[in-house]
C-alpha cells in the first residue's frame, strides 16, 4: 500500500461554521485552505486573520494554498500564522526561490503550484527548495469543476523528476478529485489529493476521506 494523503478543501465547506466543518473531516491528513484575492483568480475567499484563527482551533495541520498576487510579500505571513505548508503559485511569484526559502525559515513546508497549462520543466532545478509541488487539475478559482485529464502527463513527468532528486517531495493534485479521477492521478504519481466537493458534498465527509485514501493507496504507480 502506498502512503497517500487526503486534504479536504474547505472551499466546499459551510463558511458560516468552519470549526464544525473541521470536525467533520477528522479522518483527513490536513485541511486545505484556499486563499483567493479576486486578482490572481476571479474569486475571493478568506485572508490572514481567518487562517490564523483556523490554526488555533484545528487539530489538523493547515495546508494553505495561496491563489493571490503579491505572494512574495504575503506568503511568509501565512507561515508565521501557523500554516504547516504554504503553497504559492509560480505564476504569481517574482522570486520563487527566495520565497520558498522564506517560507521554510518561517517554519512552514514550502510548496509551489502550477496552473494546468504551466509547464514544470522551467522549475525542475528548484525542486530541492520545495517540500511539495501542487499541480492544478482545474483552472484555479472554484470548486466543483471537472478534472482535466490533460494534466496527467505533467503529473508523470513531475513524479519522475521528484524521484530523480531522491528527496521526500510530495506531489499534490487539486481540482475535480473524485473516487474515479483519483485513480488516474494516483497511477500517474500524485500522492497528496485535495478534494472539496467529493468530501463535503457527501453525507459523511470523514468516511469519504477514508474511501478516497484507500483508493489512492491501492493504486499501483504507472509512471
Ligand atoms: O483550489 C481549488 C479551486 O481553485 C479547490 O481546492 C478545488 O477546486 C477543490 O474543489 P473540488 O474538489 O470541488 O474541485
Amino acid at each position: 500500500m502506498r502512503n497517500c494523503q487526503i486534504n479536504p478543501s474547505i472551499l466546499s465547506a459551510d463558511f458560516t461554521n468552519l470549526e464544525r466543518e473541521l470536525h467533520r473531516i477528522h479522518t483527513a491528513d490536513a485541511v486545505h485552505v484556499d486563499v483567493m484575492d479576486n486578482h490572481f483568480v476571479p474569486n475571493l475567499t478568506i485572508g490572514l486573520p481567518v487562517v490564523k484563527r483556523l490554526g488555533e482551533v484545528s487539530d489538523l495541520p493547515l495546508d494553505v494554498h495561496l491563489m493571490i498576487n503579491d505572494v512574495d510579500r504575503w506568503g511568509p505571513d501565512y507561515a508565521r500564522a501557523g500554516a504547516a505548508s504554504v503553497t504559492f503559485h509560480a505564476e504569481a511569484s517574482a522570486a520563487p526561490i527566495k520565497l520558498a526559502r522564506d517560507l521554510r525559515s518561517a517554519g512552514a513546508r514550502a510548496s509551489m503550484a502550477l496552473r494546468p497549462a504551466t509547464p514544470i520543466e522551467p522549475y525542475l532545478d528548484m525542486l530541492p527548495e520545495l517540500d511539495m509541488v501542487l499541480l492544478m487539475t482545474v483552472e484555479p478559482g472554484f470548486g466543483g469543476q471537472a478534472f482535466l485529464d490533460i494534466v496527467l502527463p505533467k503529473i508523470r513527468r513531475a513524479r519522475r523528476a521528484i524521484d530523480g532528486t531522491g528527496l521526500p517531495i510530495a506531489l499534490q493534485v487539486d481540482g475535480g478529485v473524485t473516487s474515479e479521477t483519483i485513480l488516474r492521478a494516483a497511477e500517474a504519481g500524485a500522492d497528496v489529493f485535495v478534494a472539496g466537493s467529493s468530501v463535503y458534498g457527501t453525507e459523511d465527509p470523514a468516511a469519504a476521506v477514508v474511501t478516497l485514501r484507500n483508493l489512492a493507496a491501492q493504486t499501483p504507480l504507472s509512471v
